[in-house]
Formats: C-alpha cells, structure tokens, sequence
C-alpha cells in the first residue's frame, strides 16, 4: 500500500526503510515509512538517521552524496562499534565512584538516542538486562535531579500552567501524526526523590524507552510528557539554572484545569492513544485516576502497575511456603508506606482475597497493617485520606494483636509476625537490623521482604541484610536492581526485581492491541495473574518470584496478550486498525505476538 502512497505523493517525497533488524523471538518485519525530509535535516533526525549505515542508493536519493564519510559501515559493524565504546568507558571509568559512572554510561546512551534511534533500541533489546539500570531505576532518579544541568536538547513535550487556553493548539507542534503511547508526569513526586518539578521528565523519557525495547512499540509513536505547574522544592526554585517554572505548584481548582485541559488536547489528536500517568503525588495520583479512567484510555502506573507487580509477588510468596493459592487469604501483610504504591497494592492484594473467598463462601478478616510515616494506622487516627481509611485497623477482642495507633514497625512486626514485609516509604534502611531479626520470628517458613522502594538508595534494606539477618529461607525483591547474594555452600539467596515494569508495557500494549476504551481492573488483574504464573514451581522453590529482566520482552508479550482478552471478555475492546474485535477474541496467542511485531516495531 505504502507504494500507491508514495506514487501519489509529490516528487521530493523519498521511501526510506529505518527499522531496526529482527529482535530475536519477537522478530520484526521491517516496515517502510515516508520521509520528506532531505540531506541534513535527515542526518539531524534520529528517527531516521542512519548515520555511516546509509548505503549509496539510499544517500543518492536522500540527497545525502558527499555528507558522510564515503566508507559504507553495516549496521552490525557500527553496533559492534557503539558496545566497543562503552565497554571501553566501563573499563575506565573502574573504581570511579558510583553516580559518575552511571552518569558516564547515561550519557553515552543518551548521544546515541539523540542521533540514531535504530541503532539506539537495538542496543537496548540485546543488552536489556545491562542498560535497564542506566535508562531507568536507579540512574534515572540521578539524571532527574541533575537533569537542568545535564540538559542538551528537549525530548517529549513540556505543558506548563503559562499554556492555559492553548494546548489544544499546541498538541499539534508535535511533529508525529500519530501516538499510541503517552507517559506523563507533574514531577511532583520522581520515584522516592520527591518533587523534582519540570526534571521530573526523566521518567516518562525512561519509562517509554522500555515500551519500545519490552513492548515493540514504534519510537515514533512514543511521547514523553511533562505538566509544569511549578514546583514546592525550594532548592530548584532558587537554582538559576532550573529549567521548569519558578513558581509553588498550582493547587485545587487550577491545577485540575491544567490537566483537564491536556488531557482534552490529547484525546482531540489522538483519541486511541494509551495514557500512562506517572509519579504524580498521592493526592493528584488518586484524584486524576478516578476522575479519567472511565473517560480516557488510562491508567496510573504506580497505583495499579505496582500493585500488579507486587500481587504477583504476594502470590509467589505462598507458593513458595508450599501452600496453595488460597492460602493468600490467610497471610499477614505489613505495608509500611500508605502512599499512592501501596495504598494501590492492598486495594489489589484485598481485591484478591475477596475474589479467592467469594468462590468458597468463607468470611475474611482484615489482614494488613499499614504504617506511615507516624507509624500504624488505625481508626483513631484523625483526617485520614478515605483511600487509607480502609486499611486502618481497630482496636477491642477482635483485633489480634492489638496494637496502639502509631505503633512503630518494629512493635507491629514483633507482634504480627507477619508473612511479608513491604515497603514503598520512599525511606532508605527502615527494614533495618532489628526489623528484620523481628521478621524471623514471621508464621511463615518463608518469611518475604519486598523493599520497593526507588532508586537504590531509598530500597528499605539490602538483599546482603535480608539473608542475614532473617535466613537464608527468607525471600528477596527489591524495586531497583540488586546483585543476588551468595550464601555459601554454593547456595545463592536471590535478589528479586518487583518493579511495575514488569508489567506496564503489557497493560499498555493491551489496551492499544485491543483498542480498549478504557481500562478496566479486569484487565489489569489479568496481567497480574499472567505475570504470577510466569514463574514455575522449582524457581520458587529457589526464592526466585520474578523473571530475569532479559525475558521482558516475552513476558511483555503474554501480558499484552492477557489484557487482550480480558478486554476482549469484557466487551471493551474495539479492535485495532484493521482487526476488528471479533477477530481479535478468536486470535491465539501467537497471533497477538505476530500482530505486535508486525504493526509496531
Ligand atoms: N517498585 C516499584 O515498582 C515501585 C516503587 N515505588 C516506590 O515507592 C515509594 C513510594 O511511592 P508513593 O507511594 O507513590 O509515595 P507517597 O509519597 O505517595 O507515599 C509514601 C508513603 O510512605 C510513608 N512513609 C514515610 N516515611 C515512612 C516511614 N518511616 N515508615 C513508614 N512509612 C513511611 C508516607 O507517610 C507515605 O504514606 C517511592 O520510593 C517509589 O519509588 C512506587 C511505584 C512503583
Ligand atoms: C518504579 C516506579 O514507577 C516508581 O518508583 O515510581
Ligand atoms: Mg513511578
């Protein structure tokens, strides 16, 4: 078709092939695209720069004879030229500290970013499990607080609160005609680092670059936003260097305005696109979602995408005791962090146990404990938020123990004994030493401790702690990488990474798969689900509850598939450019993967 375009298009329209070549398992089909662009403009966009790699026909047709050096390089060999340089730069930079060395490998991505996409993705899928930890959690948090400084050209788009009134304008500056993915954020809180204001786009930037290299997503149809209303960091406001608003945040009314009106410029150009919203602060994380879900394709990535993750963890955690699933109903959860995550993962986790005991017509009981930062909470507590109200606990003989309001997490988990252990306080180290001693006197056999907690810094303890202070039965998942932990006798203690990426690029290639018209927690509980099964019963056994990262693009496409039919169940789905939704309830799983390599890579 794309040869009956062109015959009609004018002369100076040119047929130029960028794709990158076949990504193992999920191998692509390259698709050719238009391009109008000429000679240096062509050099000058990574979209479709191929640098060296342009052969003589294609430099003689794109007006490129005499802008490149004359030598001719294969893509394999400028691949094999960019993996020389940075193992290169990881051997020189040895026994540099650690933020110059992961600053050292950001940028050297980021340049290849910013002048060969092709090239670019391609790195990043064989080499996945090495440069996730440069292109997201934790280097990511490192390059958003230092992104003013660090900043050489803009990536995504930037709406601020000076832009009320002409966003729906100016949605239309962004030069791609179409979108299927957008992330954004306000910055208001970038991982556990707090409100980094407008340097927050770091993540919507990392967070897609995992679309495209998990979920095949096409980089040009990707776009990173951030919402600038100011920023309350007095530190950037003073900094004459900050690039964002030098303002406080907007608040109320005005700032709901500001992202009602983004929210109506993004449907009016792109009405299929998927809406991913991302470190938002808990109040705006809860409220937007609420207030969109039904009315856009969208989702909160850290209140449903976490709490997906963490579910299957919860659930490999009682497969690991050796029980069977059921058995979740029974297990004792202490949450510390009553946030936007892990509000988000005991709404799920109660989902859950409510649905297991709907099916055998038993009654539940109240098996969390939830702390904050003035320790646990219960119903004397005043002004509590209604999201966290649900959790709190009572007091009186049904409350077993009975813990006072505000008790510290040492008290509580001495006297819970509880079967997991989860943090998403954004507080480094608060599972510390006697914490975890607390934690080996758990009910469980397998006493499990997720630190979820971004980036690195903020995880609430280490895997080396866990293994020796709780047990070498205990289990391991942190939110950002770590190394397993040798245990001696050859034994290894596994360092899990529960980390919502393991799920967002399924939740959002679903749905645009689907054409969903929203997303539903059918969808979401499905991706869960297909997640908690990926794993099998001897790598539990091992402590092992989530996938190497290097098999995400497989995991992504099982998850994308289960969304799918959950949306097709549903009666959601509309179908996706020329699959309708009949066909899409009657495609098999390998279609879907056929249908993802073909359609977006
Ligand atoms: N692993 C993953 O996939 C994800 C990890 N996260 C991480 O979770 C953390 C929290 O995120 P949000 O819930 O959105 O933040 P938030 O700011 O909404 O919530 C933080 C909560 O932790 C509580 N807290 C603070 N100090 C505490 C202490 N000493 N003990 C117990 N609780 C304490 C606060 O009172 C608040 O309730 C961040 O570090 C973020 O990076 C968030 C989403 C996904
Ligand atoms: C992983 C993630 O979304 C967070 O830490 O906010
Ligand atoms: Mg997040």
């Amino acid at each position: 078709m794309w040869r009956s375009v062109a015959r009609r298009s004018s002369q100076v329209r040119r047929l130029l092939s960028t794709s990158a070549p076949p990504a193992g398992p999920l191998a692509t089909v390259p698709a050719p695209c238009i391009v109008q662009k000429r000679g240096n403009d062509i050099l000058n966009d990574p979209w479709y720069n191929k640098d060296t790699a342009f052969p003589l026909t294609e430099r003689d047709r794109l007006g490129l004879r005499g802008l490149l050096p004359p030598r001719v390089m294969s893509f394999e060999q400028q691949y094999e030229r960019f993996i020389n340089s940075y193992r290169s730069l990881e051997k020189n930079t040895r026994g540099e500290p650690d933020s110059i060395v992961a600053l050292a490998k950001w940028r050297i991505l980021n340049r290849l970013h910013d002048r060969n996409e092709t090239l670019y993705f391609r790195v990043l899928i064989d080499n996945i499990k090495d440069l996730a930890p440069v292109i997201y959690t934790p280097t990511v948090g490192l390059v958003c607080e230092n992104y003013s400084g660090l900043f050489r050209r803009p990536r995504g788009m930037y709406f601020t609160a000076k832009d009320k009134g002409e966003m729906m304008s100016m949605i239309y500056n962004w030069p791609q005609e179409k979108v299927d993915m957008i992330v954004v954020t306000d910055g208001s809180r970038i991982l556990g680092l707090g409100d980094l204001g407008v340097q927050g786009i770091g993540i919507p930037i990392g967070k897609l670059d995992l679309y495209v290299a998990a979920a095949g997503i096409n980089p040009q149809k990707v776009l990173p936003v951030i919402i600038d209303v100011g920023t309350n960091n007095e530190k950037l406001l003073e900094d004459n260097l900050y690039l964002g608003l030098r303002q406080p945040r907007l608040e109320g009314e005005e700032y709901m305005a500001v992202v009602d009106e983004f929210m109506e410029a993004v449907h009016a150009r792109w009405p299929q696109a998927v809406v991913q919203f991302e470190d938002f602060q808990m109040k705006w994380a809860f409220e937007t979602l609420e207030r969109y879900r039904n009315r856009f394709c969208m989702f909160n990535d850290d209140v449903q995408g976490t709490a997906g993750v963490a579910l299957a963890g919860l659930l490999g955690a009682v497969r690991a005791q050796g029980r069977p699933l059921h058995d979740f109903t029974s297990q004792k959860i202490v949450v510390a962090g009553a946030g936007s995550a892990g509000i988000g993962v005991l709404s799920m986790a109660k989902q859950e146990m409510s649905r297991m005991l709907a099916k055998t017509g038993e009654e539940g009981h109240n098996q969390f404990w939830v702390l904050d930062k003035n320790g646990l909470i219960t119903k004397d507590r005043k002004d509590l938020d209604p999201a966290v109200a649900n959790f709190a606990r009572g007091h009186g003989p049904n409350e077993i123990p009975d813990l006072h309001e505000g008790a510290s997490l040492v008290e509580v988990v001495r006297k819970v004994k509880p079967h997991v252990l989860l943090g998403l306080s954004g507080v480094g180290g608060i599972f510390n030493e006697e914490v975890l001693k607390a934690m080996k006197e758990s009910d469980s056999p397998r006493p499990a401790i997720f630190a979820m907690s971004n980036p690195t810094t903020k995880a609430e303890c280490t895997p080396e702690d866990v293994f020796k202070h709780v047990g070498e039965n205990a289990i391991f998942a942190s939110g950002s990488p770590f190394s397993n932990v040798s245990l001696g006798n050859g034994k290894t203690g596994y360092a899990n990474q529960a980390n919502n990426m393991y799920l967002f690029p399924g939740i959002g290639l679903g749905a645009l798969l689907s054409g969903a018209r929203h997303i539903s927690d059918d969808m979401l509980q499905a991706g869960a689900e297909c997640l908690a099964s990926y794993i099998t019963d001897d790598e539990i056994q091992k402590g092992i509850l989530f996938p190497e990262v290097s098999s995400i693009r497989h995991i992504t496409a099982r998850v994308g598939a289960a969304v799918v039919r959950a949306a097709v169940a549903e009666d959601l789905a509309e179908g996706c450019r020329t699959v309708g939704p009949k066909e899409l309830g009657s495609m098999s799983e390998v279609l879907y993967y056929a249908e993802i390599n073909f359609t977006f890579v």
